[in-house]
């Protein structure tokens, strides 16, 4: 059973153009959800709102209940573009982070090995980050995501431009770490879906289109759609040509 649970409650977000985020009434459950859909579908203006960095016009979004401090947040969140500082080390940023989300000072020696060990960064401990890979910089990301603890995480596109051995390792960090958490992740590519989700919501200007697990999307398959298998076939079909 789930111990965790976002909700979404007529979500409406209007930029004031012609696109429209909603209405959106969902439940996120533990595991991954994959968040997929075309450019300008709007999955980084629901993370936006979800992260609590901009209001909705209307509705509402429920957080989880996080663990006991109360001042820790529950949500983790790595943005599309995260700016991290070239010239500290992953050890410094961290305890920056750690600082920042108000975890003890005792605690966050802890909290920073912890993070750099679930996300395969031990070694990198003393690393300037502008010697890191796009991989590597990709799980420190997420490591700042996560640093707190939190019971949801939000994961904008976390395997852009990564090449195939960097996103299967990340892929395997992901699937690790969403065991007791909220994880939901945007992406493009169809081995994201294939390889993590549990869950896969297709966004298609700004509606959702599709709710299910990989074998329901797979279904969707129209066999004359373009796309060399019945995942990129299903999604072709509710979206376009898959990438
Ligand atoms: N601050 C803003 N002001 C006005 N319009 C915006 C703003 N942010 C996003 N939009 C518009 O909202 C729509 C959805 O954008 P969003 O970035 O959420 O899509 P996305 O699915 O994340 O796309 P991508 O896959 O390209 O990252 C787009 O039409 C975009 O131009």
């Amino acid at each position: 059973m789930s111990l965790h649970r976002l909700s979404c409650d007529g979500l409406v977000k209007d930029h004031g153009g012609s696109f429209q985020l909603g209405p959106l009434s969902l439940e996120f459950a533990d595991g991954v959800t994959c968040l997929v859909g075309p450019n300008g579908a709007g999955k980084s203006t629901f993370f936006r709102i979800a992260a609590g960095l901009e209001k909705p016009t209307s509705g509402s979004v429920r957080l989880p209940r996080g663990k006991s401090d109360e001042r820790i947040s529950p949500l983790g969140y790595l943005p599309q573009i995260l700016d991290m500082p070239p010239g500290a080390t992953c050890e410094e940023f961290l305890h920056y982070v750690a600082w920042v989300h108000r975890i003890p000072a005792g605690r966050r020696e802890k909290a920073v090995a912890d993070v750099l060990s679930r996300t395969g960064l031990a070694e990198r401990v003393t690393s300037k980050i502008r010697t890191l890979s796009g991989g590597m910089a990709r799980r420190l990301g997420i490591a700042q995501a996560m640093i707190h603890d939190p019971v949801m995480l939000l994961l904008d596109e976390p395997t852009v431009g990564l090449d195939p051995r960097q996103r299967l390792a990340l892929r395997e960090t992901i699937a690790a770490i969403a065991a007791e958490r909220i994880v939901i992740v945007s992406t493009h590519l169809v081995e994201d879906i294939r390889g993590l989700a549990d869950r896969v919501v297709v966004l298609d200007g700004g509606t959702v289109v599709f709710d299910g697990d990989v074998p329901a999307l797979e279904a969707k398959s129209d066999p004359g759609a373009p796309g060399e298998t019945d995942l990129e076939r299903a999604l072709a079909t509710l979206m376009g040509a898959p990438e």
